[in-house]
Order: C-alpha cells, then sequence, then structure tokens
C-alpha cells in the first residue's frame, strides 16, 4: 500500500492540484492507497507517527506531495528505525529539497518513477537539539538573517500573491530586502568539531545538507548530500551594504570569495549567542533565548529517497 500525505495549503494549493492530476492517470488506479490530507500545522508528523499501526499492510512507500515544511514533520514522525522509503512530489513555494536531490519539476514524472521504478537513493539528514529536545532537518537549519527572512516570507502576503503568479520562490528575496536594514547584528560562540570561534557582528550562520535555500539560492555551493559531514556558512563583520552585495553574487557563487564569509564542512556544531535570536529549521522558525545552546549534528542512517535524477551509482532499487 502507498501512503499520501497531501498538504492542499502548501504552495497556495499547487498540491492539491498536483494530488487531483495525480489521481486522474491509469497509474493511480492500479496501485492500493491510503490518503490523507494535512488539517494543521503539526498533522503531517502525527500521521507519520501513526502509521506504525498500519503496519499488517505493508506501506510500499509514503508519498509525501507538500512544500519542505510538510516534509520535515513527515520525517520527525517517523520512527528512527524506519526502513519505509518516502517519496516527495514538490508542490510547496520554495521546493529547495526537490533542486537538492534532483528530483526534476513534473511530478507525473517523478509518480511514475516511484511506482514503477522503486529506485531509491540515501539521504543524510541533520539533527538537532535545543534544551532535551531533538529533531531532524532536511534542507537546513540557519540562525539570524536567514531566519528573519523566513519569518518575514511565511507572514507576508506576498508571498500568497507570488504564489498565485507561479513566482513563489521570489517570496524569499522580497523578504530579504525588507529584512535587510532592520536586522541587527549579533555575537555568537560557535564550537565547530570540537574548536572554538568567536565572532562578534555575524549576520547568519546556516547549516545545509544540500546547496539551497530560500527558493534556488545555491548558497552552499560545495555542500554535497553525503552521510558524515554537513556545511556551514558564516557571514560575520560586514556592513549591510556588503551584506546586499554578497546576496547579490549568490546568483554566481560569487558570495564564497568575500573575506567576511566563511565556509567550512564539518561533523559537529555547538551555536551560543548573547542574544535572543530567531532561526530557521527546513523553513520553518522559531526563537532560541540569550545563552541557550544548540547544537547539531549529521545523522549517520540514511532515510531513502524514491525518484530522483541523481547518478546511477547513487540509486539502488529497492524490493
Ligand atoms: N490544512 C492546513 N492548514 C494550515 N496549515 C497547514 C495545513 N496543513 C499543513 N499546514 C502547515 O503548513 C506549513 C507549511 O507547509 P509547506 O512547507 O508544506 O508549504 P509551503 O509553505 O507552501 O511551501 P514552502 O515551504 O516551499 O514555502 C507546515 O508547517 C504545516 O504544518
Amino acid at each position: 500500500m502507498y501512503v499520501f500525505i497531501v498538504n492542499p495549503i502548501a504552495g497556495n494549493g499547487k498540491s492539491k492540484k498536483i494530488f487531483s492530476k495525480i489521481r486522474k492517470t491509469e497509474l493511480f488506479k492500479e496501485i492500493n492507497e491510503t490518503v490523507y490530507y494535512t488539517k494543521y500545522d503539526g498533522h503531517a508528523e502525527e500521521i507519520a507517527a501513526n502509521l506504525i499501526n498500519l503496519n499488517q499492510r505493508k506501506v510500499e512507500a509514503i508519498i509525501v506531495i507538500s512544500g519542505d515544511g510538510t516534509l520535515h514533520e513527515v520525517i520527525n514522525g517517523l520512527s528512527n528505525d524506519t526502513n519505509i522509503p518516502v517519496a516527495f512530489i514538490p508542490g510547496g513555494s520554495g521546493n529547495d529539497f526537490a533542486r537538492g536531490v534532483q528530483l526534476g519539476r513534473n511530478p507525473i514524472r517523478i509518480f511514475h518513477e516511484i511506482i514503477k521504478n522503486r529506485e531509491a537513493s540515501p539521504y543524510w539528514l541533520g539533527t538537532y537539539k535545543i534544551d532535551e529536545k531533538r529533531q531532524h532537518f532536511v534542507n537546513s537549519i540557519g540562525f539570524g538573517f536567514d531566519a528573519a527572512v523566513a519569518k518575514r516570507a511565511n507572514e507576508s502576503s506576498m508571498k500568497k500573491f507570488l504564489n498565485k503568479l507561479h513566482l513563489g520562490q521570489l517570496s524569499y528575496l522580497s523578504a530579504l530586502i525588507s529584512v535587510l536594514f532592520r536586522f541587527q547584528f549579533f555575537n555568537v560562540e560557535l564550537e565547530i568539531d570540537g574548536k572554538k570561534r568567536r565572532y562578534n557582528r555575524c549576520f547568519m550562520v546556516l547549516v545545509g545538507n544540500h546547496p539551497y535555500l530560500g527558493g534556488g539560492l545555491k548558497i552552499l555551493p560545495e555542500a554535497k548530500v553525503q552521510p558524515d559531514k554537513f556545511s556551514i556558512l558564516m557571514i560575520h563583520s560586514v556592513s549591510k551594504l556588503k551584506v546586499l552585495g554578497v546576496f547579490l553574487t549568490v546568483l554566481w557563487g560569487g558570495h564564497v570569495n568575500f573575506s567576511e564569509v566563511t565556509v567550512v564542512e564539518a561533523e559537529k556544531l555547538k551555536i551560543i549567542s548573547n542574544k535572543q535570536l530567531d532561526y530557521q529549521v527546513d523553513g520553518e522558525t522559531d526563537k532560541i533565548a540569550p545563552l541557550q545552546s544548540c547544537t547539531i549534528v549529521k545523522k549517520t542512517y540514511p532515510i531513502h529517497i524514491l525518484g530522483t535524477e541523481r547518478e546511477e551509482s547513487e540509486i539502488k532499487k529497492i524490493s
């Protein structure tokens, strides 16, 4: 049996439309399926956590049709030792995960690949811990500026408007400009694989499992889907005007040449700041209190993603 989890409001209705197209295909009529529509924030996590009760009827795959925020919830709802493959059909406004794992843009093609080819490629999540709460992240976790931008983009009516014009990925750019000149620098202490660094006038710290952020900005150009390391980008000791320059040069990858931009690979990061900080995880935002720490590590065991267009050597057929 295939379990569909569809967020009907993702991408301002785009996921719902994609699912109704899939429903009309001949292939959909051939499969055994159960469909869940998410109804509220956190619902996808509950649905995924309850899938264990369906174990008597073998779950062939979970097919998530949504934006990255709902995928994040599903991954966190699944038990840690699950070997149920996860398939994702992007229907949000940003769709960075789909770029990161090379899913392509055609939802019907992805659906056919999932059912017909059943070829899975491994994907390694990150985990983060604040106080006693430990969670996984799919794309990235970011502190400071990018979190303030994500918060602004999620709250703004511009996102809905741009989604209607099929320009959803521009909502991040428009929020970026509106937040830039109001944003305040912070001091931060980082412990990267055991080595301490301190940055004053820090602008953002971003940890990613693949290169993309904010609807296609290739902000971590060297980041690879890999088991033991994530990429960390820090922007620090910089004027606001120069930050604008940094973000403009992201378009061709030139930002990594600024002396105020540091990029490293690591297995573990601990972050602590002198003041309350916004953070974003897979595009959804929250706050961390002054002097509260967050520890981030790479998760060693992969989940298995169906339907990607990655190199053949990275893909294996599953039964
Ligand atoms: N029926 C619902 N009503 C309100 N919120 C919902 C509903 N279903 C899911 N959500 C919440 O919507 C949030 C955003 O969903 P998601 O990321 O899938 O779409 P998106 O924001 O349109 O896409 P993107 O992340 O690419 O911008 C999630 O945090 C989820 O908890």
